[in-house]
C-alpha cells in the first residue's frame, strides 16, 4: 500500500515546508508516501465560496486513480488516539492494495461531490486548523503511527 496526501495550494511558509519535508523524509523509511499538490485556482477572489469548493472538488476527483481508497480529513469525521490511528493504518495495509488517499480540503472545506466519493472522514481534533497547518500535523501523525507499529521509542503513552 502507498499513502498519498492530496492538498490544495502549495505550502507557502518556508517554516512549514521545512518541517513537512522533515517528516516526509522520515516516513519513506517505513512506507511509500507522496504529497500531491493541486495548484491554487486562478482568480479565486472572483469566485463565491461554493464555486471555489466545486472547482477544487473537480480537481481533487481528477487526481484519483482506479482502486484508490479515499479518506477526507474533516473536523466532523471519526477521531482517534495516536495508538488507534496506528492500528487503523495497520488494518488498511491489509485491505488496501493500491493507494490510501487522504485529502485536506481548501479554506472552505469540500464540495458535496468529494464527500460522496469518499469512503470515510477522519478528524484530528474538534478544533479547525488552517489547510496549511494541518498538513504538518497530519504527516507527523502518520510518522508517529509508523514508529508505534515498529515498536520504536518515539511515542509515549
Ligand atoms: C480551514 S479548514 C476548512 C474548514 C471548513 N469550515 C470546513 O467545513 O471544512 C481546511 C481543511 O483543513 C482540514 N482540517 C482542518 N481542521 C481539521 C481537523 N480538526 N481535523 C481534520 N481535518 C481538518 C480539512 O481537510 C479542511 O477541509
Amino acid at each position: 500500500m502507498k499513502i498519498s496526501l492530496i492538498v490544495i495550494g502549495k505550502t507557502d511558509a518556508s517554516y512549514f515546508v521545512d518541517a513537512i519535508n522533515e517528516y516526509k523524509n522520515r516516513l519513506v523509511h517505513y512506507i511509500p508516501f507522496e504529497m500531491e499538490i493541486i495548484p491554487d485556482i486562478k482568480n479565486v477572489k472572483n469566485l463565491r465560496e461554493e464555486q471555489q469548493k466545486e472547482k477544487e472538488g473537480e480537481l481533487i476527483l481528477k487526481m484519483l486513480q482506479p482502486g484508490d481508497y479515499l479518506v477526507l480529513l474533516d473536523e466532523h469525521g471519526k477521531s482517534f488516539t495516536s495508538m488507534e490511528f496506528a492500528t487503523y493504518l495497520e488494518r488498511k495495509m491489509h485491505v488496501v492494495s493500491k493507494r490510501l488517499v487522504f485529502v485536506i480540503g481548501g479554506p472552505y472545506g469540500f464540495s458535496e461531490a468529494v464527500y460522496k466519493a469518499a469512503s470515510e472522514k477522519i478528524s484530528l481534533s474538534k478544533m479547525t486548523f488552517s489547510h496549511q497547518m494541518i498538513r504538518l500535523i497530519f504527516v507527523e501523525q502518520i510518522y508517529r503511527a509508523m514508529t508505534i507499529l515498529n515498536n520504536e521509542p518515539y511515542h509515549h503513552e
